[in-house]
């Protein structure tokens, strides 16, 4: 199974999404996301003048020694533009197996363990009622799990709000907008925004919350311990997590559990989260995280120590990473949950696929490969348009997280 031809999609339909597309000599096609949002035009780089000229001729068959050639051979390990190159080409050349052997990805991974995928969805509000009613819209079509996410009395607009009602996109201007931030608004608030969730929902529904890496660890404990009466399925993101044994604190003063991991790019960068047992869910993605083949190796680590998956689902994950994900959470045998947020109709036209939502879980179809496709002749009507991530800064001025 030579490769004979690859190429790097660049498209935006309604957002940007990086594509790489890999032809064998043998008629089999197989597509990886390369899609790193807001910077994504350095991974199409990194794929094109780099890795692309490697790859033509090898065997498509090889996925672990391609994984490992460029992995190693790059000599400049980790980070998400190298990790996320290589996720590209690894979720490429496992459609591509599948393919060859006339099989779902799932068994190629090692079959079904369990009949549907458990998904958690986006409610958010301008306020607390808006959140409130927006949370009862989605008990409303069908999702058990419901991630909240409010605007702050005091301030602006904030992380996880949508500007237009119904569809929430942070990448939103060709140069970086900027918001402001208080902690302690947003620890004076947001209690009595699962407090009335509770009151009003009853503890049913399983409820979890992104605090996008704004607390420090003490911070986050007493948030922690103040959400603790309201049983929330998941904190995540607490504080930035380059240091991980600062999880340590937040774990020594709560019950609340704890996940982490969508911005990792490595095993190296959970490895004391997880053997330390400092979270409960591991939410790196497979695009970017080095593909298939470095998330069983997570997902193995994490089993050994009681950590469940909970991957990354947002919107600037294409269509191919949330169908290639579906086959990871259908097998991986210490799943937790998985994020799911709507494409635009626009998005799913450019990406077929073969999954779909009812009544709270996410079902695959029987399509062999990972089962997501990318239409090059829509794409191609769709360009490029820059747009970055907003940024945060404090009332004082101060340069903060977003
Ligand atoms: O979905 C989440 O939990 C996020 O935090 C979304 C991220 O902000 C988004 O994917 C950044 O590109
Ligand atoms: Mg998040």
């Amino acid at each position: 199974m030579k490769i004979r031809a690859v190429r790097v999609i660049v498209t935006c339909p309604s957002r940007n999404f990086v594509t790489l597309k890999i032809e064998t000599e043998c008629g089999l096609y197989g597509v990886g996301d390369a899609t790193l949002n807001g910077r994504e035009l350095a991974v199409a780089s990194y794929l094109q003048d780099h890795l692309i000229p490697c790859l033509i001729g090898r065997d498509a068959s090889q996925i672990e020694d391609i994984w490992q050639y460029f992995y190693k051979g790059a000599y400049w390990r980790r980070g998400p533009v190298t990790m996320t190159a290589i996720a590209a080409i690894d979720v490429a050349l496992w459609d591509i197996k599948a393919k060859a052997a006339n099989m779902p990805l799932y068994q190629l991974l090692g079959g079904k363990s369990r009949h549907g995928v458990l998904v958690y969805s986006h409610a958010n509000g301008r306020d607390l009622e808006e959140t409130v009613d927006e949370v009862g819209r989605h008990i409303d079509m069908g999702y058990k799990a419901i991630r909240a996410q409010s605007g702050i009395p005091g301030l602006d607009g904030t992380y996880g709000v949508s500007k237009i009602k119904g569809f929430y996109e942070p990448a939103d201007a060709d140069l970086p907008s900027e918001s402001v931030w208080s902690t302690s608004k947003y620890l004076n608030f947001l209690p009595s925004l699962f407090e009335k969730l509770r009151a009003t929902y009853g503890y049913e529904h399983h409820l979890l919350h992104d605090v996008h890496h704004r607390l420090t660890p003490i911070e986050a404990a007493r948030l922690g311990k103040d959400l603790e009466p309201y049983r929330l399925f998941w904190m995540e993101d607490a504080v930035p997590a380059e240091l991980q044994e600062g999880f340590r604190l937040i774990r020594q003063h709560t019950t609340t559990p704890i996940a982490v991991g969508e911005v990792f790019s490595s095993i190296y960068d959970c490895q004391q989260l997880i053997t330390e047992q400092l979270i409960d869910y591991i939410r790196t993605t497979i695009v970017h995280a080095g593909g298939v083949t470095h998330l069983k190796k997570i997902a193995a680590l994490a089993d050994l120590y009681h950590v469940k998956t909970g991957f990354h689902g947002a919107t600037d994950l294409s269509p191919i990473t949330m169908g290639c994900a579906l086959h990871f959470d259908s097998w991986v045998p210490n799943f937790g949950i998985q994020e799911h947020m709507h494409h635009s109709e626009l998005t799913n036209e450019v990406f077929p696929h073969d999954y779909h939502f009812e009544q709270g879980y996410m079902y695959l179809g029987d399509k062999v490969g990972h089962g997501s496709d990318i239409d090059e002749k829509l794409a191609a009507k769709y360009p490029y348009q820059r747009a970055y991530l907003p940024v945060n800064r404090l009332e004082d001025g101060s340069m903060f997280n977003w």
